[in-house]
């Protein structure tokens, strides 16, 4: 075996920005004014019902911009690109809230917040209670977690923390190890994502190998490299309820009629 240092991931590079910026906030806003603060917050929003209804739901993304596509879109406002993802009957919407590699920010999420009535996840790399609270104190509904960036007493103490807020916690695996973890977890809401965070690339088929280990009373949802509706109606013929879709939207001239192409299709 070698002893050469592992080679840090595309990961491990995006949080260690994630925290550097983080350690700034946190000399702005302590961590007992932001937990009042996410106390004061509105109360969460239930996105479960909707993802439990009959047909496909849609987790629509607001997303300008990728570590593995660069630039995708000029998105000035977005909270009308919110609000066009509503009209088109989308069941949440998704904000890239992390700045450096995705060019987002909580004030998106807060101008989202307040545009729709729709429940919003914070999309982000969350590694700390204090990335919780704000994600609450600045509306969030639902927060994600992602397996591979947390040992199991993190993931664990993120997800009941975010729990006990009222939110709804997306916990997202990429491989078979971490699905495993996901479902020992007991997390309600699965998302398989299919995009390598080694390669970045995205791969159609890790949704139907992982979603086979996912028991059924688990809401799945399908994540990344999501195109139209013909990749939805597979995901969904493979056991998903929920797709997560950004590129896609976020290019299409008519976001509004793209989402409503997706919802509602059956599996
Ligand atoms: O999008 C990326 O390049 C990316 C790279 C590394 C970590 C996360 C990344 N994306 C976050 C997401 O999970 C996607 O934004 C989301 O699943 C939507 O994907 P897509 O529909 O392919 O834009």
């Amino acid at each position: 075996m070698s002893d050469a240092p592992a080679e840090a991931t595309v990961l491990d590079e995006i949080i260690a920005g994630v925290r550097e910026d983080l350690a700034v906030r946190e000399a702005q806003v302590s961590y007992e004014e932001v937990c009042a603060a996410a106390q004061a917050a509105p109360a969460p929003r239930d996105p479960m019902p909707g993802f439990r209804a009959a047909g496909i739901s849609v987790i629509s993304e607001v997303k300008r911009k990728s570590p593995s596509k660069g630039h995708l879109a000029e998105i000035t406002d977005p909270a009308a690109l919110a609000q066009s993802y509503a009209r088109g009957g989308a069941h949440a919407i998704s904000v890239l809230t992390e700045q450096r590699r995705f060019n987002g920010s909580l004030d998106d999420l807060r101008a989202v917040r307040a545009a729709v009535d729709t429940p919003v996840l914070r999309k982000d790399f969350m590694v700390t209670s204090y990335q919780v609270q704000e994600a609450r104190a600045a509306g969030a509904d639902l927060v994600l977690l992602i397996v591979a960036a947390l040992d199991d007493a993190d993931l664990k103490a993120l997800y009941d923390e975010a729990i006990g807020l009222g939110m709804t916690v997306l916990v997202e695996v990429h491989d078979e190890e971490e699905t495993r973890r996901a479902v020992d977890l007991g997390a309600e809401l699965i998302g398989v994502n299919a995009r390598n965070l080694k390669t970045l690339a995205v791969d159609n088929d890790t949704f139907g190998r992982l979603a086979a280990l996912i028991p059924d009373d688990r809401v799945k949802v399908a994540e990344s490299g999501i195109s139209g509706p013909a990749d939805v109606e597979r995901f969904a013929r493979e056991g998903a309820r929920v797709v997560l879709v950004g590129e896609a939207l976020v290019k299409d001239g008519d976001p509004e009629a793209a989402v409503r192409a997706m919802t509602g299709i059956k599996g």
